[in-house]
């Protein structure tokens, strides 16, 4: 971008940055060679005049929407095929430039669940047969496909989906039905008119047994023609708050027959005479949700970082108001109350993309042992990725939110983004898991590890703090950053102890431990957050210390302090918890308050520049407030004059229906 371009606030707000933007850069891309690689792929794609929307898509209809969806999306996998020739699964290290999907639709790309499911359910289920023959179609796109779970009638629970899969020894089939309407699998982005194979999952039956869910490989629609096959109805669900081009679609089946080996047989297998056999644990077939809950945290942190480009930059070059009499108005970005909303969403996508590298690293080894036979850190994982995925989706979807009300009346413009911005990552908070379900699911590994903790057996890494503050005194508070993690762990400990009692307590002579489940859920769910907390401030300090000392002073400096912004900023939020929980005083909170705002004020002169280290260009953040030019009035302008509306100086419902409103007025 030539800076002779750029408005006068930005220019003057680069010149103010303490660190070197560049080494920020390569720092979030993993090094060098990965930024350059990015840059490389995202100048093509970008650069594509095939890519660049004459009108925007949010005029097209719902229709035309999609097919520009696809046209582009296929577009991008042409160029991206050139730049992922060598690539394997096992070699398949996605990089920043997946990214780049922003750049090509505005909304979520149809093919998001062949990428994001797909492909990683028939990697991690499949046997070695089945991957051999299944995964370099998948890979090269000759196949496309999609995950279908969820149903009309469940989506949380899984043990009730009703789509069924029975085996037949006589032809060596399976026969898959809808037995109702419940059972029509419902909402699997890519569905409705992308994919021709899916992954269902269904109850499998064999020999007269039902031996739970499975999952099977399906193919949908001829490859040729595209027309579904018979027995199979699909189609679209319509219009959503978000994801409006993600083609989320509707499936049944009426005795629709599939080879044998369709199911999927790493884990769990039907042989030719219909026996069945067990895998070493039922619960691997739930193996992509918890990769996908795993992956979800760096897609998150992608979105918030859009998310901050937009609102600080926007904030820097909006002026509003004096401050002062007769002095200039001050940029927005100058008000603290701006700051605080401000710098925690910027601070939070570092935090996630951090602990989602430490999430990422545990689940690989996890996926390592589980290979070896070795399931024991499975619980511990699941119960690591649910807390993660729940609590991370919620905070970035109320960031998001906090961006666009920074960025005022603008903010609620579709070119700015945030409103997309905001459909994308409130949809989070819902799929792969709903909230409260995943929060429960972490409950009960917190519960299981306070018997533990009570029966004094040695716990697993991520909840051995539960043993340390077991007693009920309140743990001696320091106004320091180990301190501030060990009030969060305090805290986490007095609420898993309490939601213990408190399930204990509601065990009333002839009630059940699930309905005095039930009645503590409230608790338990407050617990997993606490618990999530502790674990998001203690694993985000120490990576961010670490790669503090990986850079030069300047930047690490900035390093630690948005990561401690991030750590006072939570501990005045969830000052009840630690005064509660540790011997904080009123005093205590008054010198974090006070810390917190001098954070402010060290990264407001960098805050310009922190964003740009997210070097996200303009194609990708297709804002009107963000790009790195400023031109913020121009572009709403300009995009403005795009609305068809704008084509005609007189709308021809004037004529129709308010001239003659306004001459029966006269009457
Ligand atoms: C360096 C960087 C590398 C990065 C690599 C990344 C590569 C990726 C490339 C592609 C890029 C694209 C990025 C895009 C971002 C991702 C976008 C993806 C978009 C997804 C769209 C949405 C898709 C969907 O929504 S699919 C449907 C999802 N559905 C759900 O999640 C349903 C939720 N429900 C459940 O999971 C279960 O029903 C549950 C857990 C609530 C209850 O199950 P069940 O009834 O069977 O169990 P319980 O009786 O309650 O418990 C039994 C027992 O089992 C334990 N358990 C449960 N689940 C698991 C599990 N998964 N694993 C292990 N154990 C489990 C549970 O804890 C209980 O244990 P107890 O010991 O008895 O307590
Ligand atoms: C944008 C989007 C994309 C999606 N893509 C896919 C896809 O590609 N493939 C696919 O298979 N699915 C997909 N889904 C479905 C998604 O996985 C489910 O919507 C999700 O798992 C929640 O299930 P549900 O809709 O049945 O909600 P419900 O389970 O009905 O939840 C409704 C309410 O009930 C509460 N509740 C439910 N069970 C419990 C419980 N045990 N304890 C306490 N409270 C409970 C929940 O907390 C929630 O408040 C998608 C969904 C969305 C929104």
């Amino acid at each position: 971008m030539a800076e002779h371009n750029v408005c006068v606030e930005l220019v003057r707000e680069r010149q103010k940055c303490t660190f070197e933007v560049q080494e920020l850069i390569h720092l979030i891309d993993g090094g060098i060679t990965a930024t350059e690689e990015r840059r490389e792929v995202e100048n093509v794609v970008c650069t594509d005049p095939r890519i660049k929307d004459v009108v925007p898509e949010e005029y097209l209809s719902h229709k035309e929407r999609y097919e520009n969806a696809i046209r582009k999306n296929c577009i991008l996998q042409e160029i991206l095929k050139k730049y992922t020739e060598k690539r394997t699964w096992d070699n398949f290290r996605p990089s920043n430039k997946y990214r780049i999907s922003s750049g090509v639709v505005k909304d979520i790309s149809p093919f998001m669940l062949h990428t994001g499911m797909f492909i990683p359910t028939l990697v991690n289920q499949s046997d070695d047969e089945q991957k051999a023959k299944w995964v370099p179609k998948a890979m090269s796109m000759e196949i496309i496909g999609t995950y279908a779970q969820t149903e009309l009638g469940h989506g949380s629970f899984i043990r009730g989906l009703e789509t069924t899969a029975t085996y037949d020894p006589n032809t060596e089939e399976f026969v898959l039905n809808t037995p109702n309407l419940t059972s029509y699998k419902w909402w699997p982005g890519g569905l409705a008119h992308t994919a021709n194979h899916c992954i269902v999952v269904a109850q499998l039956y064999s020999k007269g047994q039902h031996y739970g869910v499975h999952p099977f490989f399906v193919q949908i629609r001829d490859i040729e023609t595209h027309v579904p096959l018979p027995g199979i109805k699909v189609g679209e669900i319509g219009p959503k708050l978000g994801f409006q081009t993600a083609n989320n679609g509707f499936l049944g089946f009426e005795n629709f027959r599939i080879p044998r080996r369709n199911m999927l047989m790493k884990n769990a297998q039907v042989l030719k005479d219909g026996t069945y056999i067990k895998s070493k644990n039922d619960k691997l077939t739930y193996g992509t949700m918890v990769f996908v809950r795993v992956i979800i945290l760096f897609d998150l942190a992608f979105e918030l970082s859009r998310a901050a480009t937009i609102a600080v930059r926007y904030s820097a070059v909006r002026h509003q108001s004096q401050l002062k009499a007769n002095e200039p108005e001050l940029q927005i970005i100058d008000y603290v109350t701006q700051q605080h909303k401000l710098f925690i969403g910027v601070s939070t996508s570092h935090v996630f993309r951090v602990v989602g590298l430490w999430l990422w690293n545990t689940y690989v080894k996890v996926n390592a042992d589980i290979g070896k036979g070795n399931m024991d850190q499975l619980p511990e994982l699941h119960a690591l990725a649910c807390c993660l995925k729940a609590v991370c989706s919620r905070d970035a979807a109320a960031r998001v939110e906090e961006f666009r009300l920074a960025c005022g009346g603008h903010g609620f413009m579709t070119s700015s983004n945030l409103p997309i911005i905001n459909g994308i990552v409130s949809a989070s908070i819902t799929y792969e898991g709903e909230f409260s379900v995943l929060m429960l699911q972490t409950a009960r590994f917190l519960m299981k590890a306070w018997n533990g903790v009570l029966a004094r057996k040695t716990l697993t890494p991520t909840v051995s703090y539960l043993s340390k503050f077991s007693n009920s005194d309140r743990v001696q508070w320091a106004n320091t950053t180990a301190g501030i993690i060990s009030g969060f762990q305090a805290a986490a400990a007095g609420k898993t102890k309490e939601a213990y009692a408190a399930i204990q307590s509601y065990l009333k002579p002839g009630t059940d431990y699930e309905d005095a489940w039930n009645s503590a859920s409230v608790q338990l769910v407050s617990a997993s957050e606490a618990h999530c907390r502790a674990i998001l401030c203690e694993i985000s300090w120490s990576e961010m210390q670490r790669l503090s000392k990986t850079v030069s002073p300047n930047l690490g400096k900035v390093l630690l302090e948005l990561a401690e912004l991030y750590l006072t900023y939570w501990s005045l939020e969830k000052r009840g918890d630690l005064l509660m929980y540790t011997t904080i005083s009123t005093a205590d909170i008054a010198k974090l308050q006070a810390r917190y705002e001098e954070l402010l004020a060290l990264i407001r002169p960098n805050a310009v520049g922190i964003v740009d280290g997210f070097d996200i260009r303009d194609e990708i953040l297709n804002s009107t407030l963000g790009a790195y030019d400023g031109r913020v009035y121009e572009r709403l302008m300009e995009e403005a004059k795009k609305s068809p509306l704008n084509a005609e100086p007189v709308n021809e419902s004037f004529h129709k229906y308010i001239k003659p409103l306004m001459l029966k007025a006269k009457l």
